[in-house]
């Protein structure tokens, strides 16, 4: 992929694309990326905001496909140059079986893989997440840590299994020679909690906020910090990787890096406060309103709960053992390797960041639109 000043000629596949972080990523890659001839956005559910993109410079395909079935991800892969492969299943309320999660999580993910060998497709970035990492089952917190940090890893719950394992697929294929004889290039990139425009657990948190009167109740002690990144500067590093993978494919084969910027190190909650306080809501309480053993306990008649409605209804509650454990649990990251490896550096400000999402949020009122979660990255 040499810079030139030719005509464009990179053909993208995004697996995923149409989802909340996948559709930042589709619209960075149009803005950012030069070279690109083709996008292809390839998703179990396409969105109607991809028609706007159609009438671009870049050709725009949108293909609805499974990452489950092979055949569908290698007719996608097939004379791509790079697949960023970010489709997955974000579960950690229970509405998919463990057995769903690990199908698409995992088996997509090894597609992916296979697809790019068979076609030989070279370059491969993959969206991994820091629940590969943690916070782990034993609640150890994890303080300003980096790649290197060590920490004990130990997952349960299906989503950090499947993406551990996902992960772990997608590193050792790097090296592996793809049709054509050329070897397989790979990344992992690990988002902390991701938010922004069309970040769906904050419309919940707002929903409820809603319900409630504009009044949210502290549940969590406002000292546990929880890493969070902007979505638009996840989707930036993953131009960037995508970009610079062939020229550094030596130094950046075969690693993971954190996906961080300048957001501040915060509790779930009171992250989450910046962009709803400006919104009108108040979050009640400087300490828990409730103990931590109600909470568990909440947390586990939901869990029963779940489990004894499921014959008739799928109950999905916010409030789970899983969810209590990871917003009670320290796990914030402190980094620069992807500054070091490629060059990275947020593309959006603290500020940005905040006055993006409040805009989204204060927009969520105004009743669904008819585009995107997202708005164009033309910055001023
Ligand atoms: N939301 C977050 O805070 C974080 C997310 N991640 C990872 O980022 C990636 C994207 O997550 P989000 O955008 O938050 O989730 P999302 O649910 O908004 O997007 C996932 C997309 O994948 C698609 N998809 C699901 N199953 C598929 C299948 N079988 N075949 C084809 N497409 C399928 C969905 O339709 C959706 O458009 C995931 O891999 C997730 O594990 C990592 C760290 C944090
Ligand atoms: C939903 C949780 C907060 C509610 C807590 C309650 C009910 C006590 O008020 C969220 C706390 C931490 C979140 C997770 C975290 O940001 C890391 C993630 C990484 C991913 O790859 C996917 C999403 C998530 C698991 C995220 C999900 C929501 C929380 C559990």
């Amino acid at each position: 992929m040499a810079q030139s000043t030719q005509a464009p000629t990179l053909v993208y596949l995004v697996t995923g694309g149409c989802g909340f972080l996948g559709e930042h990523i589709v619209r960075m890659l149009l803005e950012q990326e030069p070279r690109l001839r083709e996008l292809r956005v390839f998703d179990l559910h396409l969105g109607s905001w991809l028609e706007e993109l159609k009438t671009g410079p870049v050709q725009v395909t949108a293909i609805q496909g499974d990452v489950t079935e092979a055949h569908e991800v290698a007719a996608a892969v097939a004379g791509s140059h790079v697949v960023i492969h970010t489709a997955g299943l974000v579960d950690v309320f229970g509405k998919a079986s463990p057995k769903t999660i690990h199908k698409v999580n995992v088996q997509g993910t090894q597609n992916v893989i296979e697809a790019c060998i068979r076609t030989g497709t070279q370059f491969l970035v993959y969206t991994s997440s820091m629940e590969v990492v943690g916070p782990n089952v034993k609640g150890h917190p994890f303080y300003r840590g980096n790649e290197d940090t060590p920490y004990e890893a130990v997952h349960q719950h299906p989503y950090p299994c499947s993406k551990a394992l996902a992960e772990q697929l997608v590193l050792e294929a790097n090296g592996r020679k793809v049709n054509g004889g050329l070897p397989l290039v790979t990344c992992a990139l690990r988002p902390t909690g991701i938010y922004g425009e069309g970040h769906q657990i904050m419309r919940d948190f707002y929903n409820q906020g809603l319900r409630f009167g504009g009044r949210l109740f502290r549940a969590v002690p406002a000292s546990v910090e929880h890493g969070r990144v902007y979505v638009g500067n996840v989707a930036w590093m993953h131009v960037l990787v995508a970009r610079e993978l062939e020229q550094r494919a030596p130094l950046m084969g075969g690693q993971v890096y954190f996906c961080y910027d300048k957001s501040p190190y915060k509790s779930y909650e009171d992250f989450n406060m910046e962009f709803l306080g400006p919104c009108g809501l108040r979050l009640i309480g400087t300490h828990p309103l409730l103990p931590y053993w109600l909470l568990v306990l909440l947390a586990t008649l939901n869990a029963l709960l779940q489990w004894l409605l499921r014959p008739l209804v799928l109950y999905t509650p916010l409030l789970n053992p899983y969810t209590l454990a990871m917003a009670n649990t320290t796990f914030t990251v402190s980094t620069n390797k992807a500054q070091r490896h490629f060059g990275y550096k947020p593309i959006f400000s603290w500020e940005e960041s905040k006055a993006r999402t409040i805009h989204w949020v204060q927009a969520l009122d105004q009743g669904p639109g008819t585009g995107g979660h997202c708005g164009p990255y033309s910055r001023s």
